[in-house]
């Protein structure tokens, strides 16, 4: 099968998305040696915006504008973090995701410069996330702890953190990872303590729909355990319709026997109200599975949670 000469990748210009790009860039060179590459960076308006990303349209944020050069030509594959890839609603029409790469770590960490875990931490201490999802459950686990607006990239965050514009922060690990920071790390939280995003931890690599011979170059990169929970995670967002202010967590996993399952969250703003759901896939399809798991929500009232939220 006939593989491009060159590959242009899109992506943000953040240090963190120009790590994943280099990690596509290295799978590549082993599947196709011969392939050339060149990276296209972008800036988007989730990077120029450091208010509330409600007030951007939030979804989308962070994709918009890698999304516009692909479908331009200007480029040939987007790399993206599934996390900040809207889910209520389809591709752009005219791509889709040629794969999925094998996922990261899909856990929360703390960071605080004095190296205390969460449950050290001391009343007033100030958490930089403007995270809705991280608000909710340290709002109902650490009612003590006061959050505090934070946005910026991971590594703009850290230099706030430096500079006391807060006391401690949460990050995702896989983020840290890939901007070679792990070495701040105070405490990785376990799921339970911290119910992931959706997506958390895995990048996609988007096509033009029509660019088949990209596509058969590139989905090789795939790894299919991470397709199943990116499918099963995506479709439950699709029917539960959240927005950008709707505090919403979960993960799939595909355990040792190759059995997939879901796990999802619904929580008030306050965290004081949480709906979970949890279920096997057994003889169900991964996206049939997240209907499943959202239907299970919404029976338990999470419309009218999501609905209530001003957005
Ligand atoms: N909103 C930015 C963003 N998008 C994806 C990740 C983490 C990496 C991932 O889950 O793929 C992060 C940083 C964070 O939440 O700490």
């Amino acid at each position: 099968m006939p593989v491009p000469e060159l590959i242009r990748i899109v992506s943000r210009d953040s240090p963190m998305a120009l790590a994943q790009v280099e990690r596509v860039r290295a799978e590549l060179a082993v599947l196709h040696p011969g392939v050339r590459t060149a990276v296209v960076p972008v800036k988007t308006t989730g990077d120029k915006w450091l208010g509330d990303l409600s007030q951007v349209e939030g979804k989308g944020a962070f994709t918009k504008e890698v999304d516009a050069a692909l479908l331009a030509g200007e480029a040939d594959l987007a790399v993206h973090c599934v996390k900040d890839v809207p889910a209520d609603r389809p591709l752009p029409a005219g791509t889709v995701f040629a794969a999925f790469l094998k996922r990261d770590d899909i856990r929360d960490a703390l960071v605080h410069p004095g190296g205390l875990t969460l449950d050290e931490l001391p009343p007033g201490t100030r958490i930089g996330t403007s995270s809705v999802r991280r608000i909710a459950q340290l709002a109902a686990t650490h009612p003590h702890l006061e959050c505090v607006p934070f946005r910026g990239n991971a590594n703009r965050r850290l230099e706030k953190l430096a500079a006391g514009e807060a006391d401690a922060l949460l990050l995702a690990v896989s983020g840290l990872e890939r901007i070679g920071r792990t070495d701040v790390i105070s405490e990785v939280l376990s799921p339970e303590t911290m119910m992931p995003p959706i997506g958390a931890g895995i990048l996609a690599l988007q096509c033009r729909e029509d660019d088949t011979e990209l596509i058969d170059a590139v989905s090789g990169l795939g790894d299919p355990a991470t397709h199943r929970e990116a499918a099963a995670e995506r479709m439950f967002l699709h029917v539960l319709q959240g927005h950008c202010n709707s505090p919403i967590a979960g993960y799939a996993r595909v355990d040792r026997s190759g059995e997939l399952s879901l796990r999802a969250c619904v929580f008030t703003p306050d965290g004081k109200t949480r709906l979970n759901a949890h279920e096997w896939a057994g003889r169900l399809d991964p996206a049939t599975l997240g209907t499943s798991v959202a239907v299970a929500l919404l029976r338990q009232g999470a419309r009218e949670i999501i609905d209530g939220i001003p957005h």
